[in-house]
């Protein structure tokens, strides 16, 4: 297995690290995020909710999506959320959906390695970035493909992983398993087809207990290993899935940044008693990436 270990953490993950960046539960109050400006966002087709968009004519609008983007940034200030702006590079056309080349671990930013050529310097910039901001990776991930749209740290002491064997590969999902268990973490694999490009397009916590999963696309094994966990799953049918509704963030458990798309998924999530905060998306979920892959956590309290 190969997972570098940057230089300032020469004693790797048993030094202990600073609480500042920091991510334990993904349904932690959200304190810090990271986002891309989508100046350069352009479809590509390697993933199949782009393809679709492309074959009905779709061509980005650079503007709608500045627009959207700014109102995303803004419903996060106004929850209290400090954005960490990645400055843009032309070339990256994916660099916006900042979730894939970096997760904020329990002890640091560890950097990721994306599968695509054309998103795989997207790792490099990252790294660059947060060094930048004194957000130092502790260590990145050189093993096998991983992407951060298959990374889902359910809550403190559970990661799960997917692995669709094209975005994130058994290699990756190892590499990135065996620096949790050894600090103690149950690791969860969810194999899915890669149809569904990431996990979190399926699958997403809500809370320490519930989720929003697309059950129809979800393995069996694996849907009852997470209820065997007692997470409560929400179902997501898969046209609202494959239009990135269930690609939502969770500010704190309770708040939901979810597509304005989705009034069903809406209903729902105020049903059972959270407080959905709806977003136009259009321009992303034309790409292939909701809510969820725009947004990076670099820190998350408790
Ligand atoms: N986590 C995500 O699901 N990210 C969306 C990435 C979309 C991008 N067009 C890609 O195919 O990589």
């Amino acid at each position: 297995m190969k997972l570098d270990f940057l230089q300032h953490l020469s004693g790797g993950l048993d030094r202990p690290v600073p609480a500042r960046w920091r991510v334990v539960g993904e349904t932690k109050r959200l304190t810090d995020v990271m986002l891309s400006s989508p100046l350069h966002l352009a479809p590509v087709p390697c993933c199949a909710a782009t393809i679709d968009s492309l074959a009905g004519g779709f061509e980005t609008d650079i503007g709608l999506a500045l627009d959207q983007h700014r109102r995303v940034r803004g419903a996060l200030e106004a929850l209290g959320v400090r954005c960490h702006m990645l400055p843009p590079v032309p070339g990256l056309p994916d660099l916006c959906f900042t979730r894939d080349s970096v997760v904020t671990t329990p002890w640091g930013p560890l950097i990721l390695n994306p599968a695509l050529p054309h998103r795989q310097s997207e790792a490099d910039h990252a790294e660059h970035f947060l060094r930048s901001i004194g957000a130092w990776p502790v260590a990145r991930i050189r093993d096998g493909t991983i992407e951060g749209g298959d990374v889902c740290i359910a809550r403190e002491g559970l990661l799960i992983v997917g692995q669709s064997g094209v975005r994130t590969t058994r290699a990756g999902v190892a590499a990135l398993a065996a620096l949790f268990e050894r600090q103690g973490w149950e690791v969860l694999v969810s194999p899915f087809d890669p149809q569904h490009l990431h996990l979190d397009t399926i699958f997403c916590m809500l809370d320490e207990h519930r989720a929003l999963a697309c059950i129809d696309a979800l393995d069996p094994a694996f849907v009852a290993q997470v209820r065997a966990r007692g997470i409560e799953l929400l179902p997501v049918e898969l046209a609202e899935a494959k239009a990135l509704g269930c690609n939502v963030v969770s500010i704190d458990g309770t708040t939901i940044l979810i597509s304005d798309a989705q009034p069903r998924l809406r209903v729902m999530l105020a049903d059972a008693g959270f407080d959905p905060v709806p977003l136009p998306i259009s321009q992303f979920s034309a790409c292939g990436g909701g809510l969820h892959c725009l947004t990076m956590p670099l820190a998350r309290a408790g």
